[in-house]
């Protein structure tokens, strides 16, 4: 039986369930992960040039376009492995995911700032879900009024929900870890309004 633990707020919840995906899938999707497209965009911040600090790859039915880092990704076609996770997800929860943004933090030296997933492409209603393979990494949540703060530290396998009107109300972010030495995968599942960028 894997572990589950909810975490109700007045303003969303996250469920985390441990060790969501079994050792074998994880293996042949980190083995199909090697040769994805990775990309390493970069952002304008303070009218400078930065490449983004981890590496990403965007995926999506019917190549749904996604602004973020200032311009639109068109989706890549699925690659067989995270189609098949991404089936079992819809199936099990009777959720509707049909895109996916794969990080690839290469050490703890790689991160994510403080963000909500809130693009007006997204489904707002829908949840977001989110697996992780590798090493483990502390994934962050702040209330975006109160500054209230929550931490979890994510290890491989795990896989969070965070259900609606979190992204309203709640930012969350992976921050460096300067001892972490392993790669840390991570695939967060989204449902896109896929005739947004047309
Ligand atoms: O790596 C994570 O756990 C979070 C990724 C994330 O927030 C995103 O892709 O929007
Ligand atoms: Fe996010």
């Amino acid at each position: 039986m894997t572990k589950q633990q909810h975490f109700i707020f007045a303003d969303g919840a996250v469920s985390i369930v441990r060790n969501w995906l079994s050792l074998e899938t994880l293996q042949r999707l980190q083995a199909e992960a090697v040769d994805y497209p990775w990309q390493q965009p970069s952002i304008q911040l303070f009218g400078k040039s930065h490449r983004i600090p981890r590496q990403q790859v965007w995926f999506a039915h019917n190549n749904a376009g996604y602004r973020y880092s200032g311009k639109i990704f068109y989706g890549e076609d699925y690659p067989e492995c995270l189609l098949d996770v991404q089936s079992r997800l819809n199936r099990v929860f009777k959720l509707k995911f049909n895109s996916v943004l794969a990080n690839h933090y290469r050490t703890g030296m790689d991160s994510m700032g403080w963000h909500s997933d809130d693009e007006p492409e997204l489904i707002a209603s829908h949840p977001i879900g989110s697996l992780t393979i590798g090493a483990s990494r502390d994934f962050c949540l702040r209330n975006k009024h109160t500054r209230e703060t929550v931490k979890f530290e994510l290890q491989s396998g795990d896989l969070v929900i965070m259900w609606p009107p979190m992204q309203a109300h709640w930012q969350h972010a992976v921050p460096k870890r300067s001892k972490v030495s392993d790669a840390r995968l991570n695939f967060t599942f989204r449902a896109i309004n896929d005739s947004f960028h047309r």
